[in-house]
């Protein structure tokens, strides 16, 4: 990675049992001047962040969400079609706000997002979503219900819906369909649909948008990350652009 000035502290929260391969982790990739690893949040949360940023899935944000909004730390969500559920995304809003803290939504592997949400104030015609991914990454989802992943010889539309179904659905694969939702203002309006295609090795996301401002189409090939075909690269980097801004003057 090419990181511009390492952060001043980083404080990883790990499941118990865990903290040994954080350490290995955080001994081969320098990210922070210092460094501590956690197994419970309430040491985690005493150690007193400015920010937490989840990197864990939907279960995290449901089960540590709320405390550090209360607790006034700014929580940056990357498992993001958790707020499919419309109760913990309010109960989120809600120990935000007892917090004053703010609930941060990155693009993660999609992008195209400030447009879309410009955009939204000029009032949307149209907004929809595809996601497109090898066979491998739709592997024990539920797309596997609906396909024979091994069987493919062309890309294969499996889920046509709503962004609020793909999210719920797909808690590893859909989250770029929560977040072109959410900017849009409508996890029921946005049109998703999701593809296995055995012909590519990324994972590409086309956001589509007409609106009284402008029509735009934004199509990213991701890379995957080699220790998760299901996750492209681009949404680590897209927590480290949101962290590294915090440690900014200039924010883009
Ligand atoms: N917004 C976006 O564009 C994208 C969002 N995502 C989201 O990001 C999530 C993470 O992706 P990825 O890193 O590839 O997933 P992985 O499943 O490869 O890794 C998740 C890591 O988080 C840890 N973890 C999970 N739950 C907890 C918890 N409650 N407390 C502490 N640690 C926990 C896991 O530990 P352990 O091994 O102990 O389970 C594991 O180390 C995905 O599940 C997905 O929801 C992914 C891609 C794009
Ligand atoms: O990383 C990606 O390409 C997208 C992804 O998994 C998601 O939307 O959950």
């Amino acid at each position: 990675a090419h990181l511009p000035a390492p952060l001043e502290h980083v404080t990883i929260l790990v499941r118990p049992g865990s903290e040994a391969k954080a350490e290995a982790l955080l001994a081969a990739h320098r990210v922070a001047e210092a460094s501590t690893v956690r197994g419970d949040i309430a040491g985690f949360l005493a150690d007193a962040p400015d920010v937490v940023a989840e990197c864990a899935g939907h279960g995290a944000v449901r089960d540590h969400g709320e405390a550090v909004l209360r607790g006034g730390c700014d929580l940056v969500v990357i498992a993001i079609g958790a707020l499919a559920d419309a109760d913990l995304h309010a109960r989120l809003e809600a120990a935000a706000r007892a917090g004053g803290a703010k609930l941060v939504l990155p693009p993660g592997a999609v992008g195209g997002i400030d447009a879309l949400g410009a955009a939204r104030l000029s009032g949307l015609e149209e907004v929809t979503y595809l996601g497109r991914k090898p066979p491998r990454a739709w592997k024990g989802t539920s797309a596997e219900t609906r396909l024979d992943l091994d069987a493919l010889t062309e890309p294969t539309v499996f889920y046509e819906g709503t962004a609020r179904e793909a999210a719920r659905d797909y808690p590893q694969n859909a989250n770029v369909a929560a977040t072109v939702a959410l900017a849009a203002g409508g996890f029921d309006t946005v049109r998703v649909r999701l593809i296995a295609d055995p012909g590519i090795t990324r994972n590409v996301h086309e956001v589509a948008v007409r609106s009284g401002c402008a029509d735009f189409t934004i199509r990213l090939e991701g890379r995957p990350s080699p220790a998760n075909p299901k996750t492209s690269l681009t949404a680590g980097y897209s927590v480290a652009r949101e962290l590294l801004n915090r440690a900014s003057a200039t924010v883009i």
